[in-house]
This record gives C-alpha cells, sequence and structure tokens, in this order.
C-alpha cells in the first residue's frame, strides 16, 4: 500500500536533535523467506518509538539486528553513533535488551539475579549492593527480593527483567513486547516504568501488538508489514491516513437541525440525537470550511466533535493484505 507510506516529516526547529538510532536498508532472510526487506528508521535521541506489527512480521528480528544479537544481510545502522557491525562491543556497552528472550534467572532469587548483572557491569561490590537494592526499590520488588524469582508473576518478572537491563546504565533501551501477557494492572505500571525512563532521557524502542500501547506511550509508530515499513508517524499522523474520520455536529435546536441537515446534503443524519455526521480527516483546513460555511449560513451547531479514526483501523488497513506467517518469499 505504498500510497499510505508517510514521509518522516522535515525538521524545522533548527539542528536534528540526534538520531539515537538510524538505519538505512536493513535486510534479513532466514532461509528463502524474506522477513525485512529494506528498512529505514530514524530515532531521535530521548523519543520513544514503536514498531508495531502482526505476529510474525519481523519485529524481533528488528531489535536483534540492532541489539548486535544477529546480523543483517544488507543495510547498514547506527545506535548511539556507533555502526552495529563495525563496532557492536560499543552498542552493547550502550543499550539495554529486555523482552522475549528475558535474562532471568528462575532458580536464583531476584537480587542475586540483580547481582549478577552488577558483576557483568563490573560494579564493584558495594556499588553494585547499592544499585541492585535501589533498583529493586523502584520497581516494588524489595518485598520479593530474596525469593526465587520463579515464584515471581509475570509482572515481576518483567520488572525484575527491566531493573537488570538497568543496572548498566543504558541510555537506549530495546523493550520486545513489554506487556505481553500482563493483567491491565501491570500494563499500567509498566507502562508508567516506561514513562519515568523516558523522563530521565532514556530512548525506548518498543515492539508491540497493542495498538493502546503504541498510542499512550510512542511519539513515533512504524507499522511494519510484509517485510516493510507501510507507514510510519505520530499515533494522529496515522490514524489521518485513513478513511473514517468524521465531524460530528450535535444541535439542541430541532430546526437549526433540519435546516443545516438540507444545507449540508451530505454527511449522515441522526434523528434521534439531533446530530449530523460529516466524513473530515479532522485537518485544520478542513475544520476551517466547515466552521465557515456554518458561519456563511448562519447556522449555530451545540457541539463540534472531531473523531479520528483508532489505530486499530489503521493497523487492519495497513497489515489486512498480508499474511506473513505464510508468506514465503
Ligand atoms: N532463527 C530463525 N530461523 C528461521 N526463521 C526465523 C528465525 N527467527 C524468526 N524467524 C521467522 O521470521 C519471521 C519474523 O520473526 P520475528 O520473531 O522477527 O517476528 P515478530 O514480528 O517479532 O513476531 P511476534 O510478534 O510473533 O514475536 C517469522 O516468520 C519467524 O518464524
Amino acid at each position: 500500500m505504498p500510497s499510505l507510506v508517510m514521509p518522516t516529516p522535515k525538521w524545522s526547529g533548527g539542528p536534528q536533535p540526534p538520531a539515537a538510532v538510524s538505519a538505512v536498508g536493513l535486510r534479513k532472510s532466514y532461509g528463502d523467506k524474506l522477513v525485512l526487506d529494506g528498512i529505514d528508521l530514524r530515532i531521535p535521541a530521548g523519543s520513544v518509538f514503536a514498531l508495531l506489527g502482526p505476529n510474525g512480521a519481523g519485529k524481533t528480528t528488528a531489535v536483534k539486528i540492532l541489539s548486535t544479537l544477529i546480523a543483517a544481510d544488507d543495510g547498514q545502522a547506527e545506535v548511539a553513533g556507533h555502526d552495529i557491525d563495525t563496532s557492536p562491543q560499543a552498542v552493547r556497552a550502550v543499550i539495554g535488551v529486555t523482552g522475549q528472550f528475558s535474562a532471568v534467572d528462575g532458580l536464583i532469587t531476584g537480587e542475586e539475579n540483580m547481582l549478577l548483572m552488577a558483576d557483568l557491569h563490573h560494579l564493584p561490590r558495594g556499588e553494585g549492593r547499592r544499585a541492585a537494592a535501589g533498583l529493586l526499590e523502584r520497581f516494588d520488588l524489595t518485598g520479593a527480593a530474596k525469593k526465587p524469582a520463579s515464584t515471581y508473576s509475570g509482572g515481576m518478572k518483567r520488572r525484575l527483567d527491566l531493573a537488570m537491563t538497568l543496572v548498566g546504565n543504558p541510555r537506549i533501551i530495546f523493550l520486545d513486547e513489554p506487556t505481553t501477557g500482563l493483567d491491565p494492572r501491570s500494563r499500567h505500571n509498566m507502562w508508567n516504568i516506561i514513562r519515568e525512563l523516558v523522563a530521565d532521557g532514556v530512548t525506548v524502542f518498543l515492539t508491540t501488538q497493542h495498538l493502546d500501547e503504541a498510542d499512550e506511550l510512542a511519539d513515533r509508530i512504524a507499522v511494519l508489514n510484509n517485510g516493510r515499513i507501510a507507514a510510519e508517524g505520530s499515533a494522529d499522523e496515522l490514524k489521518r491516513l485513513i478513511p473514517g474520520g468524521h465531524v460530528r455536529l450535535r444541535f439542541s435546536d430541532p430546526a437549526a437541525y433540519r435546516s443545516a441537515a438540507v444545507a449540508l446534503g451530505e454527511g449522515t443524519r441522526d434523528d434521534e440525537t439531533l446530530s449530523l455526521r460529516i466524513p473530515s480527516d479532522g485537518s485544520q483546513r478542513e475544520l476551517r470550511s466547515l466552521l465557515d460555511w456554518l458561519d456563511s449560513t448562519g447556522i449555530e451547531a451545540d457541539e463540534l466533535t472531531v473523531h479520528t479514526p483508532d489505530l486499530d483501523d489503521v493497523f487492519f488497513a495497513l497489515t489486512s493484505s498480508s499474511q506473513p506467517e505464510e508468506t514465503a518469499r
């Protein structure tokens, strides 16, 4: 669906913020199955980027490449200014990765897991203990610190996993489906934790199948489909890409409602609620012309609301043509 691809907007406020992650033409196949077919990314430092895609779209593959766990077949990428091919160690030193390949060892306690991470980062013993205690406290795990991690709930394990990642004080964090399988309360806890990280200046690269999650957290969202980025933009920009948006005018005076309905011609009437639904992309230009028209005809609505399609609509519109699990190329 090439017509739906949105160019990344030009930065007009002086020098561009530095990119935490940038990639050009990333490609990856497994055997004859093409998983990533030329991915370009630019994620400004300090922002949250969400990579959305259906099952098997290649989200985890992208994270693995950018975090240097596997190599791309083609293309280039830099993370915090370090080339992933030529300086993988420098990349690993500045990133944290959590998600489907969790580092939590269930046989040892939460605290022991944390201390192990501190050792891996060569923190002196005292400093390691302090960092571990601080992070366990911050992630509400102090009470469970002496229990084996295998006894933790899904939400606690995710929090421990993220706490372990933070021992190294990474400036860029890859979160691969951070809330999959969590109950609503744990999801909201995780969202708050992610927001706190961003407030501290951390860049977050998130993969998710939850559209509300991308909507809540991400500054920019890219939809991955058939190995390519089908669309990229803020949640609002993406919602404007597909039809379904409308403006609703509600009246309390039946006479005003009727004359508006007649004058307007197009649109859907709801005689019960005295409201008119007018197709619109919700853009400033369309709203202005609607308001100008209302003014010129002397019609006064009691309420005007703009409805944009939600991310679900966008996601299904962009990915409905694909069956990535079955598509072998
Ligand atoms: N090591 C591998 N060998 C062969 N095929 C693989 C390998 N890893 C992943 N794949 C295939 O590549 C495709 C993309 O997988 P990937 O895990 O990146 O998708 P995803 O978007 O993260 O999906 P999910 O949301 O289900 O985790 C899938 O079809 C998967 O089966």
